[in-house]
C-alpha cells in the first residue's frame, strides 16, 4: 500500500496583511517551498494524491465552540481594520479575507488522510497544510492556528471508524497546549510533545507545559510534556527521548491510529526553534512510529519556518514513509545534560503510570520555580527568518545524504545452486574471499558442522552479504544448519572484512556463542532467557530474561531501552540478526524487531534462521520487505524481576554507552 500526499495550493493563497513581528515568519511560501521540494525530488510522483476537501461545520464542532466558528465565519467578510481588531483578541495569530477558507481546507486535508488511511487505501501519508493546528483552542485561535486540525481528526478518527486508540507525536518545538487542553482527560488519545520550554521563558510561556502535567482525572499518564530547557538540542537528544519515554509508552499505549503534529521548527536553521538537529533526523523520527498501529500513520505539517530545513526534513520524511532505506546518522554525540534532565523529569513524572518505568530510578526532582518569569529577550524582538537574519550567523548544515530506493528483490534467500560445496573455492579462486580467510572459516566451521554444508553456508553468506554492499539487494534472509555456529563466524570472520561495524543481534538461547569482541568490529547484543557469558568487552553484551524472549513486554523493553539506543550509538554498516531454534520469541515481536532494525546501516540487515523454521520465513520476508509489523497484543507489564534486571543492566552500561543514559545531574 502506499503515501497518501494531501495539498492544495489554495492553502497559499492568504498572509499577513499588516505589521506583526510575531507573525511575519508564516508566510505561504512555507507551503509552496515544501511542495515544490517534493516534486523536484520525484517523491511527491510517487505519492498517491488525495485531493483536499473543506472541513464541515459538525467537523469543526468535534473540537471548537459554536460562538468560535460563528466569530471566526464572519472574517471573510470583515474590513481590514476590523480583521486587525478581531486578531486582538487572540495571541500571536493573524487573519486574513481567505483564512477561514483555508482553515477549512486544512482541517479538511488532514480528515481526507484519515479516511485514506482507514479505509485502505493508503498505508501512511502527510496532508501540507496551513494554517497550523496544534495551538488552537475551543474557543480561541492562537500562534499561527485557527482550527485544531490535528485534534479534529483524532475525535474524527474515535468517531467515524471506532478507533479506539489514538496516539498523537507532537515533534513541532512550541507545545501544542491546543492539543493537551483537548484530551487531557481523555485515556483514549495519548499526547507527546516536545518544546522550547526554557523554564517558561519561551513563547506561549504556559506552566502547564511543563514535564509535571501528565493529564487530569482518567486522562492521567496519558500527556507526556517533555520540555526543552535550552536551545541547540542535537539529534541524538532527540534520539534520547524517543527511545526512553515516547516508544516504550507508545508500544504499551499500542495505538491503532498514529497522528503526528508534524511540525519542522524543531530543525536546524530554524528561526524559532534555535535547534541543531538535522533534517535526516526526521526519516528516523517518522521510521521509530511507522511499526505502531500497523503501520497507520498520519502526518500534518504544523510549524517550520526556515524554508531550506523545512523543505529537506518534509522530504526526509515522506521518503521514508515511502519505506526507502533510511541515512546513517553518524557521530551522534552524547545528550546533553539539559536534555537528560528533562527526559529523567517526564520519566519520573510518568513513573507511576507506565509499566516500563516501574522500575526507573526514581531520584528527587528539581523544584519548580514559582517565582514570576522574565521573558526571554526574543520576545521584544522576535527573531527573523534565518534568510534574513542579518545579526546572528546564519546557520549551515550538510545537504541530507541520497537514499537510494530500495533495490527490488529486497529480501532474498540465496538459491542453492551457490551452496555448493564448490561454492566457496569459486569465491576464493574469485578473490573475493582471500585464501586465508577460507581456512579461518573453514576451521571455524568444520568444528561446528561437516565440511560440506559448512562450506556452503559461508559462501552463500557471503554471496549475500555482497549483493548487500553493491546495494543490488537491501536485506537478506539465509537460511543455515547452524544459526550459532554462521553467526559467530560471520561476525568475526566474514562481515568484519567487509564493514567496519557489524551489528549482532542474537535472539534465543545458544551455547558456544563465544565471541571474542574487543576491537570493536562486531557489537553483539544477545537477548535470551539464559544466562549468557559473563561480560567480557563493552563490545559483547548478553540480555537476560528470566521469563524468556516469549515475554514480549520483557523482549520489547529490552529492544527499545537497550538495542534501540546501542545501535545508534553504534551506526554499524551491516546488522546480522540470528535467530536461534526454538527462540520462543513471537512472530508479531519477532517483525517489530526487524522493522525496527531496518533503521540501522540503511536497511542492510542480514537475518539468520534455522533451516528448519520454515513457518517463520513468511513473517520474518514480509517484515525485510518493509510490510508493516503486525501490532502486538496489549502488553502486560514486564515480569518486575526482568524490569528491574533492563534497568540496572542499562545503568551499568551507561558508563560505555552514552545512548543509554536517562539521567543528568539533578542540579536544575
Ligand atoms: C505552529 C507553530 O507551533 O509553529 N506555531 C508557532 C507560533 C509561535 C508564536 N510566537
Ligand atoms: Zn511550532
Amino acid at each position: 500500500m502506499g503515501t497518501a500526499l494531501v495539498y492544495d495550493e489554495e492553502m497559499t493563497k492568504y498572509k499577513l496583511l499588516w505589521v506583526d513581528p510575531a507573525c511575519k515568519i508564516e508566510v505561504p511560501e512555507r507551503l509552496t517551498a515544501s511542495y515544490e521540494a517534493l516534486v523536484r525530488s520525484g517523491l511527491s510522483g510517487r505519492c498517491v494524491s488525495v485531493p483536499a476537501r473543506q472541513a464541515s461545520d459538525a467537523e469543526i464542532l468535534l473540537v471548537h465552540s459554536e460562538e468560535y466558528l460563528e466569530a471566526v465565519k464572519k472574517t471573510p467578510y470583515m474590513t481590514l481594520e476590523d480583521l486587525k481588531e478581531f486578531t486582538l483578541q487572540y495571541g500571536d495569530v493573524y487573519f486574513h479575507p481567505n483564512i477561514y477558507h483555508c482553515a477549512k481546507l486544512a482541517a479538511g486535508s488532514v480528515l481526507q488522510l484519515v479516511d485514506s488511511i482507514m479505509t485502505g487505501k493508503v498505508r501512511n501519508g502527510i496532508a501540507l497544510v496551513r494554517p497550523p493546528g496544534h495551538h488552537s483552542m475551543r474557543g480561541a485561535a492562537n500562534g499561527f492556528c485557527v482550527f485544531n486540525n490535528v485534534a479534529i481528526a483524532a475525535r474524527y478518527a474515535k468517531q467515524k471508524y471506532g478507533v479506539k486508540r489514538v496516539l498523537i507525536v507532537d515533534w513541532d518545538i512550541h507545545h501544542g497546549q491546543g492539543v493537551q487542553y483537548c484530551f487531557e482527560d481523555d485515556p483514549s488519545v495519548l499526547y507527546f510533545s516536545w518544546h522550547r520550554y526554557e523554564h517558561q521563558k519561551f513563547w506561549p510561556h504556559l506552566r502547564e507545559s511543563d514535564y509535571d502535567s501528565v493529564g487530569k482525572g482518567s486522562g492521567a499518564g496519558f500527556n507526556i510534556n517533555v520540555p526543552w530547557n535550552k536551545v541547540g538540542m542535537e539529534n541524538s537528544d532527540y534520539l534520547s527521548v524517543f527511545c526512553h519515554v515516547l516508544l516504550p509508552a507508545a508500544y504499551e499505549f499500542c495505538p491503532d491510529l498514529v497522528l503526528v503534529c508534524a511540525g519542522f521548527d524543531s530543525a536546524i536553521g530554524d528561526p524559532e526553534g534555535e535547534m541543531c538537529a538535522t533534517p535526516d533526523i526526521f526519516a528516523h523520527l517518522t521510521h521509530l512510529l511507522m511499526n505502531l498501529a500497523g503501520g497507520k500513520l498520519c502526518a500534518a505539517l504544523e510549524g517550520g519556518y526556515n524554508l531550506t530545513s523545512l523543505a529537506q526534513s518534509v522530504c526526509q520524511t515522506v521518503q521514508t514513509l515511502l519505506g526507502d532505506p533510511l541515512p546513517r546518522l553518524a557521530n551522534l554525540r552524547s545528550p546533553c545534560i539539559s536534555a537528560l534532565e528533562s527526559l529523567q523529569c517526564a520519566r519520573s513524572a510518568h513513573r507511576q503510570y507506565w509499566s516500563f518505568l516501574k522500575h526507573a530510578a526514581n531520584p528527587p526532582l528539581p523544584e519548580i520555580s514559582t517565582k514570576p518569569i522574565k521573558l526571554a529577550k526574543e520576545e521584544e524582538e522576535p527573531a527573523e527568518t534565518a534568510e534574513e537574519e542579518s545579526s546572528g550567523e546564519a546557520k549551515v548544515w550538510p545537504e541530507p545524504p541520497q537514499r537510494s530506493c530500495p533495490p527490488v528483490c529486497s529480501a532474498s534467500v540465496l538459491p542453492d545452486d551457490v551452496a555448493g560445496a564448490d561454492g566457496l573455492k569459486r569465491l576464493s579462486t574469485s578473490g573475493a574471499l582471500q585464501p586465508r580467510l577460507v581456512n579461518k572459516l573453514k576451521n571455524h566451521f568444520t568444528k561446528a558442522a561437516d565440511d560440506g554444508d559448512a562450506v556452503a553456508t559461508i559462501s552463500r553468506l557471503h554471496t549475500l552479504m555482497e549483493k548487500m554492499l553493491t546495494n543490488e539487494i537491501g536485506n537478506g534472509l539465509a537460511l543455515v544448519p547452524d544459526v550459532a555456529a554462521a553467526t559467530m563466524c560471520f561476525a568475526q570472520d566474514l562481515a568484519s572484512d567487509l564493514v567496519d561495524r557489524v551489528l549482532v543481534v542474537c535472539v534465543g538461547n545458544a551455547t558456544g556463542l563465544n565471541y571474542v569482541t574487543t576491537d570493536g568490529r562486531a557489537l553483539v547484543v544477545h537477548i535470551s532467557g539464559e544466562d549468557g557469558e559473563e561480560r567480557k568487552s563493552k563490545y559483547y553484551i548478553p540480555v537476560r530474561l528470566k521469563q524468556g524472549c516469549g515475554d514480549t513486554s520483557g523482549f520489547l523493553q529490552a529492544v527499545l531501552g537497550l538495542l534501540l539506543p546501542l545501535g545508534y550509538e553504534y551506526d554499524p554498516g551491516l546488522v546480522l540478526l540470528g535467530r536461534m531454534p526454538e527462540s520462543g520469541v513471537g512472530d508479531g515481536m519477532w517483525q517489530q524487531l526487524i522493522g525496527l532494525l531496518r533503521g540501522f546501516a540503511k536497511g542492510h540487515t542480514l537475518v539468520l534462521m534455522q533451516a528448519n523454521e520454515e513457518a517463520c520465513m513468511g513473517p520474518t520476508a514480509s517484515a525485510l520487505l518493509g510490510h508493516p509489523a503486525a501490532p502486538l497484543q496489549e502488553l502486560g507489564a514486564p515480569f518486575p524481576q526482568d524490569g528491574d534486571a533492563l534497568e540496572r543492566l542499562r545503568e551499568r552500561l551507561q558508563a560505555d554507552w552514552k545512548m543509554l543514559q536517562t539521567t543528568g545531574r539533578m542540579d536544575c
